[in-house]
């Protein structure tokens, strides 16, 4: 396989033993065009191997969210190419994405499942799956409680769960942790790290907060669209 800038840790090359769930070439995105368009992405090289823990930290605007939509094929490149060997497509990626917001009129577990009922999941399959994942991120006592029912960091773990029912390979998260105070936050997290654990998958988690990407295996910082080395001193470019 070729060399890649990104996401390998010193010290640990990748072999063929190693599944690429994303392999992404000087993938760039841009949006708009002539005088306005803005490039939230500049080529950006990476892999995203099966049981990679990894996180992508930057200010606001860094392009985090850009890259993210472009690992899960919810955005085309502009130029590059991101492709993904190991899965089917884009398909068997879950996204938690930021801001996640629940359905007002369904309890959790409804929540939890309706991805899989409109997926075609028979009712009590799905209810069974979303039961799983709820235990999961340690939300199991919340399942018949409404979404105005919990807390801001309670909803985060929900949204973890529905993404886990769906049984994905890779999570992408996109601030799961954003909007919550930091202990909240931490909870967040360790419920998507015991639960791409428990589950076998891969995790990419985007944050602006370096305490919260300490806690991931490899960092990638992000500044002004540009992926920088692993583990770099956080300066502003
Ligand atoms: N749909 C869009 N149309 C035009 N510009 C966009 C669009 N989405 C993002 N951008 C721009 O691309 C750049 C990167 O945005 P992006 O949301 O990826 O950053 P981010 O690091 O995820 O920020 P945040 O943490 O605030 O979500 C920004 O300049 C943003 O204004």
């Amino acid at each position: 396989m070729p060399p890649r800038d990104h996401a390998i840790p010193a010290g640990k090359p990748v072999t063929s033993l190693d599944e690429v769930l994303v392999d992404c070439r000087n993938a760039a995105l841009t949006f708009g065009r002539g005088a306005t368009a803005v490039v939230a992405v500049h080529g950006a090289n990476l892999w995203v191997r099966s049981a990679d823990r990894l996180a992508i930290v930057g200010p606001s605007g860094s392009g985090k969210s850009s890259l993210l939509h472009l690992l899960a094929g919810l955005e085309q490149t502009t130029s590059g190419t991101v492709t993904w060997p190991a899965l089917d497509g884009p398909g068997g990626i879950g996204i938690v994405f930021q801001g996640d917001s629940l359905i007002a009129a369904l309890d959790v577990v409804e929540n939890t499942a309706l991805p899989l009922v409109l997926a075609g999941v028979p009712d009590g399959e799905a209810h069974r799956l979303a039961a799983e994942a709820l235990a999961l991120v340690d939300a199991a006592d919340l399942a018949e409680r409404l979404p105005e029912e919990i807390s801001g960091g309670q909803a985060q773990r929900v949204a973890a769960a529905r993404v886990l029912a769906q049984s994905p390979r890779l999570i992408l998260a996109d601030e799961p942790t954003g909007r919550l105070d930091h202990t909240t936050g931490g909870h967040v997290l360790d419920a998507l790290l015991t639960a791409a654990d428990q589950t076998g998958a891969a995790l990419v988690v985007t944050t602006h907060d370096p305490a919260i990407a300490a806690r991931l295996t490899t960092r990638l910082a992000m500044r002004g669209g540009r992926l920088l080395t692993v583990d770099e001193p956080q300066e502003a470019s």
